[in-house]
């Protein structure tokens, strides 16, 4: 009999929030070549990024992560290993449970090693991202092959497809939101960590839909199955559908936007300043594009998102959290392995 594992892989998060751990983090990040694509020349990208970007982002974004780093470390870390240990309790000690992050630490390199070193024949690639960006799922996808093809070229991988409509995950999403929805609220603002328009038509394998039909996401194409913004309306409507969330009770913006270029729109900060104009003064927020909560939910919505809405005129402001390490949730991450362990599917 094979032996078999699990390896999670979040995004990761710098090793303390003293500036230079932040600049190497953001080098290795936006160093990566589905994260910054342009300019095409590897030599001018490298000069953008290691030279103009993360030398200026650094300071800033070190101060963001200080205001939200815990005694134990970042919270996208200390949550991805408590997720990842309830969900060895929940599998038992047969099938180990590894946790990995594409940038930072734990890194894939040396998890992939300490997989090979454990004498594990099989694992099954769960990447935590619901929806499918070149910049989040593939980019884990090519960086666990890259490191196994160079440490561990024996062992068999089964990744796990963006899993944006899953009914477990929607279930998940629901158990954490439904008491936050028992609540007044007068709109619900889905919103989902942006990327560049470009990104989309460059990851449309049709070449001919993605930003080009009209209504191109609610217009059927096989080009969804590497739609970011087609995947993440069909996890809201079917989040809509299993909460009973009203038509006019809710709507779908991007946040986390760098500049230089279009990315999709609306965006989160423009919305938290023209809502309560329009009535909209009661705001519950989810974020189900991050399944672990992290800098982009716990500082740009929770500290920043909130501050510009009640400075709008907002009156009451509530996040709904990431799933985390929720019962629901494990349970979505169990049965999912369990899966691949009887039929092999993923
Ligand atoms: C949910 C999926 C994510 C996609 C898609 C994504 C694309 C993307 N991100 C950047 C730039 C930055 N993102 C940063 C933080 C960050 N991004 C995600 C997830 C996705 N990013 C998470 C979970 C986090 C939080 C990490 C943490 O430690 O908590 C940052 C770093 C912080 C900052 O300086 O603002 C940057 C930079 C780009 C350019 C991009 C797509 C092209
Ligand atoms: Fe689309
Ligand atoms: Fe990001």
């Amino acid at each position: 009999m094979p032996s078999r594992a699990v390896l999670l892989v979040n995004l990761g998060s710098p090793d303390s929030t003293a500036v230079p751990d932040v600049r190497r983090y953001l080098d290795e990040f936006l160093g990566d070549e589905r994260v910054i694509d342009r300019p095409a020349s590897p030599l001018l990208r490298s000069l953008l990024v290691h030279r103009l970007i993360t030398p200026k982002r650094a300071p800033n974004s070190a101060h963001a992560y200080e205001q939200i780093w815990t005694a134990e470390g970042s919270p996208l870390i200390v949550l991805s290993h408590r997720t990842a240990q309830k969900l060895t309790t929940a599998l038992g000690p047969a099938i180990p449970v590894y946790l990995a992050m594409r940038y930072g630490n734990p890194s894939i390199a040396s998890v992939v090693a300490q997989i090979a070193a454990d004498g594990i024949d099989e694992v099954l690639l769960f990447p935590q991202y619901p929806h499918y960006a070149m910049s989040s799922w593939e980019t884990v996808v090519v960086k666990v092959h890259e490191e196994a093809a160079r440490l561990a070229p024996r062992l068999r991988i089964t990744t796990v497809q963006p899993f944006y409509a899953d009914a477990d995950y929607i279930n998940a999403l629901h158990a954490v939101a439904a008491p936050y929805l028992a609540q007044p609220h007068d709109l619900v603002l889905f919103s989902f960590h942006g990327i560049p328009e470009r990104h989309l038509r460059q990851t449309d394998s049709s070449h001919a839909h993605c930003l080009t039909v009209a209504d191109c996401c609610i217009t059927c194409s096989p080009a969804h199955a590497t739609c970011y913004r087609a995947q993440i309306f069909a996890t809201t409507r079917a989040l809509v559908a299993r909460a009973g969330i009203p038509s006019d009770k809710f709507t779908v913006s991007f946040q986390s936007r760098l500049v230089g270029e279009p990315w999709l729109t609306p965006y989160t900060d423009h919305l938290f300043k023209q809502l309560p104009t329009q009535g909209k003064k009661r705001l519950l927020v989810i974020c189900p594009a991050f399944v672990t909560d992290c800098l982009e939910t716990l500082e740009e919505i929770a500290v920043q998102g909130r501050q510009e809405f009640l400075a709008a005129g907002g009156e009451t402001f509530q996040q709904i959290p990431c799933l985390n390490d929720h019962d629901a949730y494990i349970q979505f991450l169990a049965t999912r392995v369990r899966r691949w362990l009887t039929d092999g599917s993923a």
